[in-house]
């Protein structure tokens, strides 16, 4: 597998419509294309399968040169696998059926070993005598992720795999995208406007407006940027990788070490030394002076003040603060905000209700 990032420079116009993005990605881990309907997020990922020819740019992946000037490698000699929305299975093949399809067509050679590995990663073992009329959104949706990975690409572009399921559903997916991303070692391009996926799933986020590029970079550091273009409303917060380092069964209840300090949450069942993604809003963040031993809240971070701003209602404020090489942001009246005269530099106490953190 390359090491080299990554890098796609497009341009494409269509009537009321311009994309002109030049992006350099990570080789590995999942980059979410977040944006508004309209962004031009299919757009793009249909420029790096090759599907908009008359797209001009350049594009290399893996270290191979897919698109420039002189060159237009065709859709199908381009070592990808592409989710859509919508599972798109041979209707009239069950579903063991349609991974063997993929099998022959594979980029690579597929042994058995790979062929159950993928099986059992998506959790489609008792699924595949059936034919895609038979299966739930859901099972079509993991029997198509299982058959887009046997086709062994080297780069895997997801378009709103969740978009077309409903909300428990897309609980029962999650957990499988997430599986994917600890286990494979080719890069996933995910399009979403779900901040909840782009949260659970992403490492790297990519903002797109109006065909261009708004903001990029890792997630957290993107997620909490103030001047973030794209408003998140009450979703606004921070995501924090941490490890498990210690479980209370008597309040089941368990605590995760990161850079910056330790949180305690509900425990769902966790091994010590397992990592751990949460997510906290901007808006379960209070700050205080002190440290407090005499609250319910038990999370409290020693954190630094990096930037005030003014959110969309003049009486709210969003604050960027730092815990140890942490990012986070906490929302809270401009009236508290002057009262505990925050500015930058001001060391500060982040408290945290356990209750409030989502995994
Ligand atoms: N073949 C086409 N012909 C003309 N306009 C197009 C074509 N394909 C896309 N567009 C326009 O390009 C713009 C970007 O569309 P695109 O589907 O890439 O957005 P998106 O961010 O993926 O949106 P969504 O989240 O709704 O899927 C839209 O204004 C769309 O109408």
């Amino acid at each position: 597998m390359s090491t080299l990032p990554l890098d796609a420079r497009f341009k494409l116009s269509y009537p009321g419509f311009c994309l002109d993005v030049d992006l350099q990605l990570p080789c590995q881990g999942v980059t979410a294309l977040f944006g508004h309907s309209g962004a031009g997020k299919t757009t793009l990922l249909r420029c790096i399968a090759g599907l908009e020819t008359a797209a001009t740019g350049h594009l290399r992946v893996n270290g191979q040169i897919w698109q420039d000037n002189n060159t237009f490698v065709p859709t199908h000699r381009r070592a990808l696998g592409y989710v859509f929305q919508e599972a798109s299975l041979l209707p009239h093949l069950s579903a063991r059926e349609n991974l063997a399809f993929a099998i022959k067509r594979a980029t690579q050679p597929v042994t058995e070993a790979d062929r159950m590995d993928t099986i059992d990663l998506l959790g489609i073992a008792p699924l595949l005598d059936r034919s895609p009329g038979q299966l739930s959104g859901g099972e079509r949706q993991r029997v198509t992720i299982a058959r887009a990975l046997l086709s062994k690409p080297g780069l895997l572009l997801m378009d709103e795999p969740l978009a077309s399921v409903d909300q428990p559903l897309k609980q029962e997916i999650l957990p499988y995208l997430e599986n994917l991303k600890t286990t494979l070692d080719i890069p996933i391009i995910y399009v979403s406007h779900s901040a909840e996926e782009v949260a659970r799933l992403a490492d790297t986020l990519v903002a797109m407006e109006n065909g261009r590029i708004v903001a990029s970079g890792p997630l957290n550091d993107t997620l909490t940027r103030l001047d973030f273009p794209i408003k998140l409303g009450e979703e606004v917060g921070s995501v924090i990788e941490a490890t498990v380092t210690e479980r209370d069964p008597q309040w089941q209840l368990a605590k995760a070490t990161f850079d910056g300090g330790e949180l305690w949450f509900r425990d769902s069942g966790y091994d010590v030394g397992s990592q751990v993604r949460v997510r906290v809003f901007a808006r379960d963040i209070s700050l205080s002076l002190q440290h407090h031993s005499d609250t319910s809240i038990v999370n409290s971070l020693p954190a630094v003040v990096e930037e005030i701003s003014t959110e969309q209602h003049p009486g709210l404020a969003l604050v960027k603060l730092r815990v140890g090489n942490t990012p986070l942001v906490a929302r809270l009246t401009h009236r508290s905000a002057h009262h505990l005269e925050l500015a930058p530099g001001k060391p500060i106490w982040a408290q945290i209700k356990s209750v409030a953190i989502i995994q």
